[in-house]
């Protein structure tokens, strides 16, 4: 039930935006359709089940020591569900391999559908859909450095093995629950210094990758998606999987290029990429982070590039080619709330860009009146977006404003800290 003051706020937004030809009530049918992939690993800082006790690598890393980090697959999906009862709308989780919920010893070259039958259950009792990822780091054979493009002939076989086996996994997901599943490739393969070659882990990575994808999969079912990046820490001066290899193999491929917030120089951003990208794909994978002069994975907030990331997918039309992942992990703050806060975040800034008057801004550009364009732009930055946005939580039965932070404190203090 709505209370009567977040029902009349809305009326009265509802008039004003109706103004401006815009259709809050249809806005938000639109907004409860777009699925957001929340990342598995914000609950245990990137640790997983499969060999706990290996170290974080791959040149990433988490910080912080809040207590309460999920040890088990349980504890990771009661996690979940603490915060998806506090995001509207029905979204999807986005699994790494080594969340694999099984009581066998298994090697991540041999993980099969199995080995996440529980989570598939799981998810068809939530409602909720599943996305995978291989995970070509924390593991004895990726110390080096090196995955898909390892100049030794077994390393490499055992990552291609890896990402084929995830692809099968992916499918799974997807025939199981009637959502496409997007599995998606990264590997932190680089250097720390300058290399001599540049070319050859590039050759060796794009023949692995070939292999990993020769098998075609039922795009009803899953589909592939390559990550790059810029740099990470132990691979600053080269990174295998650059922006343009994955450009050029995406391209050439038919594979979802995902574009990540945090893998770009410091003042690049993706949200000017996605209008290019778009004319040449079939499909986009975002993972929506913050970099905080690095990419330090912080959870994102409401900030210029969030925003401008949503208006770029809802001014061009492309929610419908673009799946929208988190990645972001932080082990300073309440887990649950890093995924509330990021998840909100980024339905806000969705939210926000459909409640401005497209048409209007566009036809002002088309005609050189940049005048109106900016008077309207910083004008409707105070047009009452939170009133919608309140009454969109009410009537999704989540709470409403700041009242979440409650359920997360509750929660903290009745199952978390009560974990070792
Ligand atoms: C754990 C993720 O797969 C990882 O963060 C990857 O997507 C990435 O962004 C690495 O920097
Ligand atoms: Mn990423």
């Amino acid at each position: 039930m709505t209370e009567p003051a977040i029902q009349q706020a809305y009326e009265a937004a509802k008039a004003l935006y109706a103004q401006h030809g815009i259709d809050t009530d249809d806005v938000l049918k639109k907004l409860a359709a777009i699925k957001i992939s929340m990342h598995c690993w914000q609950g245990d800082d990137v640790r997983g089940f499969l060999n706990r006790g290996q170290e974080l690598t791959g040149g990433i890393s988490v910080t912080g020591n809040y207590p309460g980090a999920a040890r088990t697959p349980e504890e990771l999906r009661a996690d979940l569900e603490q915060a998806f009862a506090l995001i509207p709308g029905k979204h999807k989780v986005n699994l790494h391999a080594i969340y694999a919920d099984t009581d066998e010893h298994v090697e991540l070259d041999q993980l099969e559908p199995k080995h996440y039958e529980r989570w598939v259950e799981w998810a068809k009792e939530q409602g909720l859909g599943l996305d995978f990822n291989p995970t070509c780091f924390s593991h004895e054979n990726s110390k080096d450095g090196f995955t898909l493009s390892h100049p030794d002939e077994n390393i490499r076989r055992f990552w291609i093995d890896h990402c084929k086996a995830s692809r099968k996994i992916g499918a799974y997901f997807g025939e199981q629950l009637g959502q496409t599943c997007v599995t998606n490739v990264w590997v932190p393969d680089g250097f720390k210094d300058n290399p001599v070659d540049r070319m050859s882990p590039r050759k060796r990575l794009k023949a692995s990758l070939d292999e990993v994808f020769a098998e075609p999969i039922d795009p009803r079912y899953n589909l592939d998606a390559v990550e790059s990046k810029l740099f990470g820490l132990g691979s600053e001066a080269y990174v295998v999987g650059s922006h343009e290899f994955y450009m050029g193999y995406g391209l050439q491929n038919d594979k979802l290029i995902c574009l990540d917030a945090g893998h770009f120089h410091p003042t690049e951003v993706i949200s000017n990429k996605l209008s290019s990208l778009a004319l040449f794909t079939s499909g986009i994978l975002l993972h929506v982070s913050r970099p905080m002069r690095w990419d330090s994975d912080h959870v994102v907030i409401l900030d210029d590039e969030l925003l401008e990331i949503g208006r770029e997918l809802v001014r061009h039309d492309l929610l419908g080619v673009t799946h929208i992942g988190l990645d972001f992990f932080d082990a300073s703050i309440n887990r649950v709330a890093a995924w509330v806060v990021g998840t909100r975040n980024t339905i806000k800034a969705l939210l926000r860009a459909m409640l401005e008057p497209i048409e209007a801004l566009k036809q002002a550009e088309l005609e050189g009146d940049y005048t109106t364009r900016l008077a309207l732009t910083e004008e409707f930055k105070s047009y009452p977006f939170g009133a919608v946005w309140d009454y969109y939580c009410a009537s999704q039965d989540v709470p409403v404003r700041e009242q979440w932070i409650q359920q997360v404190k509750a929660y903290e203090r009745d199952v978390l800290l009560a974990r070792g």
